[in-house]
C-alpha cells in the first residue's frame, strides 16, 4: 500500500475529487508520461494507464494529463487502467511549445518549487534566469536558482552583480558535488509532501545533483562520489520520484530555449526589480519604452539600471505581448467559427 500523502496528496485534492462523477474510483499521480501511456502511482501500486476517449476529444492538447497530474482511473486489472478524469490543475509549469506562437505545453503539474540549474563554468546566464522566473510567477511556483560546479573557478563578484536585481525574494544556492554541505543545504530546502521540478540545459550537472539529493544517506555522507549518476538520464521522458526523507522530485529533459507563455506584462516589473520605481513615472500606465518622464528610462540614463537588464525587459515584454495577442487572436477565430456553425445549424433547421 502506498501512502499517497508522500506523493503530495492533500485534503484539498480530496475535496476536488469528491466533485467528480468518478469519485468512487481510485486516484493516483502521473509519474511518467509516454506518448499515449501514463504511469500512475496509486495506493494499490503502479498502473499503466491510457486515456478514455472523452479525455482526448474536443480538448486542447495542453489539457491532456501530464507528469505530476492527479487523475481518477478505472483499473482494468492489477497493473493497467483507464484515466477517466483529471483533477483541477494548480501551479503548472508551462513552456511555449516549440514551433508555435501561442500553444502552451505542460512540463509538470502541481509544482511547488522549480529549481533552475545552471553551472558556473560557462552556462550561467542571468537572461535565461529572468525568462524562467517570469514564467514561474504566473503560476505562483517558487523559483530557486541553483548554481552548480562551484568548485571550479568563477568570478563570484560578476555572478553576484548579475544576480543583484533577481535575488530579492528568490533563494540562490551554490553547489558542488565535492562539497557535501552544499548538497545537504539544498536538500533541507525541500520539504515533505512538496513537489519540486529540476530544469537546466544538458551538461550542467543536473543528473549528478539529483542523484546526490536522492541518495538515502545524503544527510550523512561526507564525500559524495562524482561517479554517481553519470550518463543515467539520457531518455527524454519525465520522471517523478519520491525522495528519501520526504519531497517529490520531477526531472525534466534538458531545455535549451524556454519560450514564455505569460499574459501579464506587469509582472515583468517585479522580475526586473523595477518595483522600487513604481508610481514614479509621469504616466500611470507607463510601459517604460519611450514615454516622457519615465522613471525607469531616467534611472537607466543615470546608470542605476544595468542596460543588459533593461534590454532583457524590452525583449521579454515583446514576447509577452506577442503571446497575449496570438492567444486573443486564436480565441476570436474560435468564436467566429463557433458562430458560423450556429448559423448553419439555424439555417438548416429552417428547412427540416
Ligand atoms: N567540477 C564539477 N563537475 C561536476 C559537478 N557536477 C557535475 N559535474 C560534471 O559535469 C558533467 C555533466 O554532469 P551531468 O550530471 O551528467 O549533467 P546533466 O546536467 O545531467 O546533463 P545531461 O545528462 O546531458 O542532461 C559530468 O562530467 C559531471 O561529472 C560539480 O559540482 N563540479
Ligand atoms: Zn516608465
Amino acid at each position: 500500500m502506498n501512502n499517497l500523502s508522500y506523493y503530495g496528496w492533500t485534503e484539498t485534492l480530496l475535496r476536488q475529487k469528491a466533485k467528480s462523477i468518478f469519485k468512487d474510483l481510485p486516484h493516483g499521480r502521473i509519474s511518467v508520461t509516454h506518448k499515449t501511456r501514463y504511469e500512475v502511482v496509486a495506493e494499490e501500486g503502479y498502473f499503466s494507464c491510457e486515456l478514455t476517449g472523452n479525455m482526448l476529444y474536443g480538448r486542447d492538447p495542453s489539457e491532456y494529463p501530464s507528469t505530476g497530474d492527479w487523475v481518477i482511473f478505472q483499473p482494468i486489472d492489477t497493473e493497467e487502467g483507464l484515466i477517466m478524469d483529471v483533477l483541477p490543475r494548480q501551479k503548472t509549469l508551462f513552456r511555449l511549445k516549440s514551433g508555435t506562437i501561442s500553444e502552451r505545453q505542460v512540463i509538470a503539474a502541481h509544482v511547488d518549487k522549480a529549481f533552475i540549474v545552471q553551472s558556473l563554468d560557462d552556462n550561467f546566464n542571468a537572461r535565461r534566469l529572468e525568462r524562467f522566473i517570469l514564467q514561474l510567477r504566473e503560476e505562483e511556483i517558487l523559483p530557486v536558482v541553483v548554481l552548480t560546479k562551484s568548485d571550479l573557478e568563477f568570478n563570484r563578484t560578476e555572478v553576484e552583480t548579475a544576480l543583484r536585481h533577481i535575488t530579492g525574494e528568490i533563494p540562490v544556492y551554490y553547489t558542488s558535488i565535492h562539497d557535501s554541505d552544499s548538497i545537504v543545504a539544498l536538500r533541507e530546502f525541500i520539504q515533505s509532501g512538496e513537489t519540486v521540478v529540476f530544469t537546466g540545459s544538458s551538461g550542467v550537472g543536473k543528473s549528478t545533483l539529483i542523484n546526490a539529493l536522492c541518495r538515502k544517506d545524503v544527510f550523512k555522507t561526507a564525500n559524495i562520489s562524482t561517479s554517481t549518476g553519470k550518463g543515467r538520464h539520457t531518455s527524454t521522458r519525465r520522471e517523478l520520484v519520491i525522495m528519501e526523507g520526504g519531497g517529490i522530485l520531477i526531472d525534466t529533459p534538458g531545455i535549451k530555449v524556454f519560450g514564455v507563455t505569460n499574459n501579464d506584462a506587469d509582472s515583468l516589473n517585479d522580475v526586473m526589480d523595477f518595483s522600487q520605481f513604481e508610481g514614479k513615472c509621469r504616466f500611470k500606465d507607463c510601459q517604460h519604452i519611450h514615454e516622457d518622464g519615465c522613471a525607469i528610462i531616467e534611472a537607466l540614463e543615470r546608470g542605476e539600471i544595468d542596460p543588459g537588464v533593461y534590454e532583457s525587459y524590452l525583449k521579454l515584454r515583446k514576447e509577452v505581448w506577442h503571446f497575449t495577442a496570438s492567444v486573443q487572436e486564436k480565441r476570436k477565430r474560435g468564436k467566429s467559427i463557433a458562430r458560423m456553425v450556429e448559423e448553419v445549424k439555424k439555417r438548416s433547421s429552417k428547412y427540416k
